[in-house]
């Protein structure tokens, strides 16, 4: 069968708990919808809910998903880290396999995850971002020993689903992944928010400033997305030698270190976040 096919087989076939439905979750939940993961195979479990798309089933705890049954193919855990420990537990009926524990939590450890469920528990931790909301995601996952070729497939496909997705093999990398991807694109939106205002500092009505910066960010990314040239490239095309962009990238590229090193603190201090998040 093709790997379209499979997808769309592994996507009909699924059925999910989604334990948070906040904005990571309800980013996934909207592109699973759109992708062919059927509203009556997903569970929404999440306290604060008291409505969600048509066809899917909510609950305000798993006391009755796990007496209704059946049980999960993925539970997908996407509540804060923070308040995760507190969340486990009463999951643990749903330890030992099949049902994969797959986490978008920043920080939390497969280990912990295989201590709360208990031995032979297939567990994914994956960092999405918030662009899975208009399919343009970036998934990076990592799978415990214990997640078969099927299970792998069927946390591909529901990732896939929203966006891009990679595999990694050493769980270590996953924190800098969530620093650069994770994070990223909130770097994206603050790089707009700033040309905004230096477009204000440099004499213009606030409504074209906000307009022309983020026309000028979505419109870059565009074209990054349809160019096979690398991002260098694309930038050597904006910079006339002696022009305003080399002016500018003067100032980006050397003064006070640049952009460059600062950017490298920025994802080392998120990095060092999701590390101590592990707890
Ligand atoms: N936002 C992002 O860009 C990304 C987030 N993540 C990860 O996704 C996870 C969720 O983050 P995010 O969506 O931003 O956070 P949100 O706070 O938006 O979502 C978490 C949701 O979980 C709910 N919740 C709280 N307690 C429980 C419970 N006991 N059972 C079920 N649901 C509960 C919250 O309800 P209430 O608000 O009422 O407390 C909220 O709706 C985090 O672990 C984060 O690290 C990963 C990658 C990117
Ligand atoms: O800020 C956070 O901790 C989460 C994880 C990555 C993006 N948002």
């Amino acid at each position: 069968m093709p790997a379209a096919d499979l997808t769309r087989a592994a996507l009909s076939a699924a059925r999910v708990w989604l334990v948070g439905g906040g904005k990571m979750g309800g980013a996934l939940l909207t592109g699973w919808l759109d992708h062919g993961v059927a509203p009556d195979n997903v569970t929404v479990i999440d306290p604060g809910l008291d409505q969600g798309p048509h066809g899917v089933r909510l609950a305000a705890d798993p006391a009755a998903p796990l007496a209704e049954g059946p049980a999960p193919d993925v539970l997908l855990l996407a509540v804060k880290p923070q308040v995760m420990d507190s969340v486990l537990p009463a999951y643990r009926a749903l330890g030992g396999g099949p049902t994969v524990v797959l986490s978008v939590a920043a920080g939390r450890l497969i280990a912990g995850f295989e201590t709360a469920f208990g031995p032979g528990t297939p567990v994914v931790r994956s960092i999405p971002n918030t662009p899975a909301a208009v399919h343009r995601g970036m998934t990076v996952a990592c799978a415990n020993g214990h997640v078969t070729d099927t299970a792998r497939a069927t946390c591909e496909a529901l990732l896939g689903a929203v966006g891009d997705i990679a595999w990694v093999t050493d769980e270590a990398l996953i924190d800098a992944v969530t620093a650069v991807s994770g994070s990223g694109p909130a770097y994206v939106f603050w790089l707009t928010e700033c040309m905004t205002q230096a477009g204000i500092d440099g004499g213009l009505p606030a409504d074209l400033a906000a307009r022309i910066a983020r026309a000028t960010v979505c419109g870059a990314g565009a074209l990054m997305d349809a160019s096979p040239e690398d991002p260098a490239t694309l930038r050597r095309n904006v910079t006339s030698p002696n022009g305003t962009t080399a002016a500018a990238l003067e100032v980006l590229m050397q003064e006070s270190g640049g952009l460059g090193p600062l950017m490298s603190r920025a994802v080392a201090a998120a990095t060092q976040r999701s590390q101590d998040l592990a707890g």
